[in-house]
């Protein structure tokens, strides 16, 4: 009877792409379809898997339909050492190429693998476009994952179709968004590099973007009142149907060890020591500065990075990357944490911050932060206002979201768009100018008060939105209930058959 019970259940199969930024709101939304009743499976790598399987575990034990289907990388046919699986860790462009090979080899796996499960529907991450076609065999419908903001990919689906960018006369000359609800005004400089003319990298990102077209509908880490222009310009411009479900951590990480525990927590530094830092300061007053999970900055930006904070004279918890230590030759980064110790304006975390935790914490007043969509999202939850400093892929059109459309980001003046582990030494941004953007983020003068207010205000409505009755908790049961008409008219339609 059981087994019956769940056979009849909306069965929905999760494909997310390995790079942190994408898979940990990928896990977190397949975790909230299985709170609500769907039976969820989760396809991953090893490696992968080992980041979020204690929370698909503790889901499981709450009663929840959700399990992790495992697949193998290929390390070996491409070369990698074992447990090399994740974006994260393409810390050369060799080691990134390998990777990369080897997750094109996944899809034959992947295909004959949905074949075996036969599930009621796919929600695949944008970077797979040929899933289209493997769920229009299967006869069911494929859901695009977009991972970032409404907004990006509004700009990118635009510049792509109208090319306003070609033909300028340099790179630094400005142009406008076409078709936009604001005046959105960028550089060729800012983007990313597939977007230039006659680029080859079009090859690999335009077959995303195109199968999004092709796709049942978009699901959206994002919510209404976020960017509800940029919803409204996908769904009828555009003509992409959408549900904006997010944020998605906020749903699923309510509790604070649940919060503590996502992502990579194998990498996790000394929670106390940092925690009761925190504890020892004044609320609001210190800036939590982190680059996400890839950048990689030249051993020149850590060091005007020090001094930037250091001289703004602001309290701040810094992450720097593991192998920045491992590689720091003349021991600067070890100096100035030792410095720190003695002045306690300053706390490094090497590695991997409890993220969630920081940005909740009252004494956090403010963040520094490349401008990946699910730093902003989970920084709008906490009610903060961000230091934008975007360094590649859409992270410069978030910022125009940030800056221009919300207003609640103080550009730190990065200009070019590079690949996260090339970034132009040249072009490193200044101490003085962190120490500017500092002072106007956390001061308090009245145009600072007011971007601390808006900022909270959302992050009121972030809270209500996933809320009984909120638009991202509405926007969810309706995906699901549609779902499950589909499946119900698929049966019917084999039974006439
Ligand atoms: O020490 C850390 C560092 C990161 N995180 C988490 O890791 C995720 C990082 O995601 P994001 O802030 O979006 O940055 P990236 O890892 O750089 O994300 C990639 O994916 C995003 C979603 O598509 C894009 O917006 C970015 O441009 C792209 O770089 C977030 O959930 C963070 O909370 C931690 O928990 N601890």
């Amino acid at each position: 009877m059981e087994s019956q019970q769940s056979h009849n259940k909306l069965h929905v199969v999760f494909l997310p792409f390995p790079t942190p930024g994408h898979m940990i709101p990928m896990i977190d939304t397949a975790r909230l379809f299985a709170m609500h009743g769907v039976n969820v499976t989760i396809i991953a790598t090893h490696a992968n898997a080992s980041t979020f399987q204690k929370s698909i575990d503790s889901d499981f034990n709450s009663g929840y339909s959700i399990k992790t289907h495992l697949i193998q990388f290929p390390s070996a046919q491409v070369g990698l050492p074992d447990g090399v699986e994740n974006m994260k860790d393409g810390i050369s462009f060799e080691i990134l190429g390998k990777i990369t090979r080897a997750i094109i080899m996944l899809q034959n796996p992947i295909e004959i693998l949905f074949q075996d499960l036969q599930p009621d529907c796919i929600v695949t991450d944008m970077s797979y476009p040929w899933t289209v076609e493997a769920a229009a065999k299967l006869g069911i419908p494929r859901i695009h994952y977009y991972s970032s903001s409404y907004f990006s990919n509004c700009v990118a689906h635009l510049i792509m179709k109208y090319r306003p960018n070609d033909n300028l006369v340099s790179d630094t000359q400005k142009f406008t968004i076409p078709c936009f609800p604001h005046t959105i005004e960028m550089t060729p400089l800012q983007l990313p590099d597939w977007l230039h003319a006659k680029n080859p990298a079009a090859a690999y990102f335009e077959p995303m973007f195109e199968s999004e077209k092709r796709s049942y509908g978009t699901l959206y880490n994002s919510f209404h009142e976020l960017e509800s222009d940029y919803e409204k310009l996908s769904n009828t411009t555009m003509g992409i149907k959408t549900w904006s479900v997010g944020p998605v951590s906020a749903w699923t990480n309510k509790d604070g060890e649940k919060k503590a525990k996502r992502g990579h927590i194998e990498e996790l530094g000394k929670e106390e020591e940092w925690l009761n830092w925190l504890n020892s300061k004044q609320n609001e007053s210190v800036l939590y500065v982190s680059f996400g999970s890839l950048v990689r900055f030249p051993h020149a930006q850590l060091v005007e990075i020090a001094h930037g904070l250091e001289n703004s004279g602001q309290n701040f918890i810094w992450v720097i990357k593991k192998y920045d230590k491992d590689e720091d030759g003349e021991g600067f980064l070890q100096e100035f944490e030792e410095r720190l110790k003695e002045s306690k304006k300053g706390y490094i975390i090497w590695n991997w911050a409890s993220q969630l935790l920081i940005l909740d914490h009252p004494a956090t007043g403010g963040i520094v932060t490349h401008c990946g969509w699910n730093s902003i999202l989970e920084s709008v939850n906490s009610g903060l206002p961000m230091i934008t400093w975007p360094v590649f892929a859409e992270q410069f059109y978030n910022e125009k979201l940030l800056v221009d459309v919300l207003k609640i980001g103080v550009p730190v003046g990065a200009k070019e768009n590079n690949l996260w582990i090339n970034i132009n030494v040249e072009k490193v941004v200044r101490r003085e100018d962190i120490v500017k953007a500092v002072k106007i983020l956390m001061g308090s003068d009245q145009e600072s008060k007011e971007m601390r207010m808006r900022a909270k205000k959302l992050g009121d409505a972030s809270k209500r939105t996933i809320e009984e009755g909120g638009d991202s908790y509405n926007n969810l049961i309706q995906l699901i209930d549609e779902l499950k008409s589909l499946k119900k008219s698929k049966a019917l339609g084999v039974k006439a058959d």
